[in-house]
């Protein structure tokens, strides 16, 4: 028997799964995501599950199953069907890559997400900003993970600029070859029972981090295979993998694009405690903090008060996430509109029997 409890089942899940239970399913965690195969872990191991075709044809997207959701599961020995996805505490999504304003759920049920950058050449403050502001309005605690410390002169000083953006975020510098800084990142930030992601563009490390953590190799590496013909492995699939600490960490393929979607408040970004306080103080409470007069937050900024680069990141993405709104709200209207159709030709059909 597989303790659920240390996969992170709790009485949310036991609440929501109890009409399920009378049904005669079983409780389960997706830990991959196969084509059509889930592989989950349940009360009494492992299992292989494909979805119910209700499941398949009813659901958005991004209502079907992820890692790391908890779904109720017709079992027949190791297989089974999984006839529902039990409700989300959070989940990390991204807007899809490309034009779309579609929303992608990148994994589920998270407690701290790890952003992983690179110090050779993928440190990015902009883009670590945009992980960061996303994650925060996804109800999941951020992390900053700098790794390859091994290969700058002054890693502390990469880690002095991102704590200087002012962000309540712990950043910790590792190096996942050398084995440098993984005992701490351990101690402090894997804690038995909770689930984590490490998230961030391809190549910084996130599956040696991984590999290191476990002791064994999981996902082949880099620089040994050469799996997709460039010379390259990355990582093409996401594993909930449970440490042998007991905590579980879920690797994502790296991505190359880290889109906003808009958070659960719409309240736009209110993520940065300093802006945040400012904005308050803002002689408009809807301050955009662009153009408007009595502006606390242009002030900061010519002030020195607040990171000229943080003004910067929340021009940009609250410009995004307004892109996002109204895009949703006419993607919404369409359909809609389409419903309303589809309605009036059935209804048309009925009236004349065909
Ligand atoms: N010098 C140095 N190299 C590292 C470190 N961590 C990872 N690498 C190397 O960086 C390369 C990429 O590492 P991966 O773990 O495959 O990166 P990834 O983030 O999982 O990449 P994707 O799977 O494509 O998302 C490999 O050659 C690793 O050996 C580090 O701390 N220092
Ligand atoms: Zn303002």
């Amino acid at each position: 028997m597989t303790s659920l409890t240390s996969y992170g089942w709790n009485t949310h899940f036991e609440q929501h799964f109890l009409t399920y239970q009378a049904q005669g399913l079983e409780p389960g965690r997706i830990t991959a995501i196969e084509g059509f195969r889930h592989k989950l872990i349940t009360a009494n191991g492992t299992a292989d599950a494909m979805l119910s075709g209700a499941l398949m044809n009813g659901a958005d997207n991004w209502d079907l199953p992820k890692v790391g959701d908890w779904v109720a599961l017709k079992a027949y020995d190791n297989e089974g069907i999984i006839v529902s996805v039990l409700p989300r505490i959070n989940e990390l999504s991204r807007k899809m890559p490309g034009r779309t304003t579609e929303k992608q759920v990148i994994a589920t049920n998270i407690d701290t997400a790890f952003i992983v950058q690179g110090l050779d050449r993928d440190f990015n403050p902009m883009r670590l900003q945009r992980y960061i502001v996303q994650i925060m309005q996804c109800d999941i605690q951020p992390v900053v993970l700098l790794n390859k410390q091994d290969l700058v002169a002054d890693p502390e000083s990469y880690r002095r600029e991102v704590i200087a953006l002012g962000y309540e975020c712990p950043v910790l510098l590792l190096s996942a070859t050398g084995h440098e800084g993984l005992q701490e990142w351990a101690a402090e930030h894997l804690l038995t029972g909770k689930t984590y992601v490490l998230i961030g563009s391809s190549g910084v490390g996130k599956s040696t981090l991984v590999n290191a953590l476990l002791g064994y190799r999981l996902q082949e590496e880099g620089a040994v295979s050469d799996f997709n013909h460039k010379g390259k492995h990355t990582t093409v699939s996401r594993n909930l993998v449970r440490l042998p600490s007991g905590a579980m960490l879920i690797d994502s393929p790296g991505m190359r694009e880290f889109g906003v979607t808009l958070g659960s408040d719409d309240q736009g970004m209110n993520y940065h405690p300093l802006l945040a306080a400012l904005s308050a103080a803002c002689r408009f409470h809807d301050c955009t903090h662009r153009h408007e007069p009595g502006c606390a937050v242009a002030a900061a900024v010519r002030d020195g008060e607040l990171p000229r680069e943080v003004y910067e990141s929340y021009l940009k993405i609250s410009r995004e996430q307004a892109h996002y709104q109204t895009d949703s709200v006419e993607r919404k209207r369409v359909e809609r509109q389409f419903g309303k159709i589809a309605k009036q030709v059935v209804q048309h059909r009925k009236q004349r029997k065909y």
